[in-house]
């Protein structure tokens, strides 16, 4: 029997501890070797029985997602639907938390939180390895977002591996005030390669592999060897694009962070702390900086979507 209250779940971000880009595939999508953690920060979905489908979003940033069709968690509510011989009669709100087109994978969590809710509030027995194979189409980083924890991300990241850690790790995200396009970084990182003069079609360049030295460091829980293992192949073309993130990864890494990062295609930039009271210091003296907007503190790895 379908639900007749709503269904309200937190769906977390994530964070790209190894995103290594291989070429550029014909459909249009790179090669990747991305290992993915699922931290902290979350969104909230709530779906409510309604008579036909509709879409509401507050908080941070929900002037700068849509509210049609094109919102990853409608298409998400619509594509169950279809599996599932239902009819996308529900009512969507997302409050947003994470930073929009902030290399978090917002968007992929707002739609993964979709298919958890929606799957409940239908009451279909989808399992959560169904939802996530079937969310491969609403984009590359929602299979993730739908399992969470830690993963190794093959093909254009949508393959999954789940992987150990051995321990909690400590994070602090700075958030930029601006968004970077994720199609506008991955083409640019393109032409770099091109102007360079070195392969760039999936055809010319060997497929990326994961690092064995940041898998074991991740499995051995020790955040110094971790710190020490971090790369995001996006990073420096990115910077390229948003000069200014340069400065607030200097300002988290003068302020003791053991590696910092771009998350993902940015704008957010991402902080590995010793611990969390470390954590909680680099956050104060980023603000204190003045090269972000605002911070998260978080930890990870966390589950996926999870009913409240
Ligand atoms: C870079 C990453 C790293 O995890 O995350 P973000 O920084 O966006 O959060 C992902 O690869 C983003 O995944 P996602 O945001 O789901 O992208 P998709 O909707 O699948 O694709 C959007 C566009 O990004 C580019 N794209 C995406 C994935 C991939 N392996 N190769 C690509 O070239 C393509 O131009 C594609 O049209
Ligand atoms: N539910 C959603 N939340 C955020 N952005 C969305 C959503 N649905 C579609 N989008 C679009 O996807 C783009 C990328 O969003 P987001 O997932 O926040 O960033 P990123 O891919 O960098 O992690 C946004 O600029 C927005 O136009």
């Amino acid at each position: 029997m379908p639900r007749t209250r709503s269904v309200t779940v937190r769906a977390p971000a994530k964070v790209n501890l190894q995103l290594s880009v291989g070429g550029l595939r014909e459909d249009g999508f790179h090669e990747l070797a991305n290992v993915y953690l699922a931290v902290s920060g979350y969104d909230e979905i709530t779906a409510t029985p309604a008579d036909r489908l509709s879409l509401t979003v507050s908080g941070a940033g929900a002037e700068r997602v849509p509210t049609d069709e094109s919102n990853l968690a409608a298409r998400a509510a619509m594509l169950l639907a279809k599996h599932s011989g239902a009819e996308p009669n529900v009512r969507i709100h997302i409050t947003k938390h994470l930073p929009v087109a902030g290399g978090m994978a917002g968007g992929s969590a707002d739609a993964a939180g979709a298919l958890v809710a929606c799957e409940a509030l239908w009451n279909l027995g989808v399992t959560r390895a169904e939802l996530a194979s079937l969310s491969a189409e609403l984009g590359s980083d929602v299979p993730f977002s739908v399992l969470g924890g830690a993963a190794l991300g093959l093909g254009r990241g949508e393959q999954l591996t789940p992987l150990d850690c051995g321990a909690t790790y400590h994070w602090v995200f700075a958030i930029a005030g601006f968004g970077l396009s994720t199609p506008a970084v991955y083409a640019a990182q393109d032409r770099h390669r091109q102007e360079a003069e070195l392969p760039f079609t999936a055809a010319d360049m060997p497929v990326p592999q994961p690092s064995a030295q940041l898998l074991d460091a991740l499995a051995a829980g020790d955040p110094q060897a971790l710190a020490a293992s971090l790369s995001n192949d996006l990073e420096s073309v990115a910077t390229a694009m948003q000069p200014d993130l340069a400065k607030t990864l200097a300002a988290g890494r003068a302020s003791g962070a053991l590696a910092g990062m771009l998350c993902g295609t940015g704008a957010t930039t991402g902080f590995l702390a010793a611990d969390a009271g470390a954590a909680e210091h680099i956050a104060e003296q980023l603000m204190a900086s003045g090269t972000c907007s605002s911070t998260l503190v978080a930890h990870g790895p966390v589950p996926g979507p999870v009913l409240l």
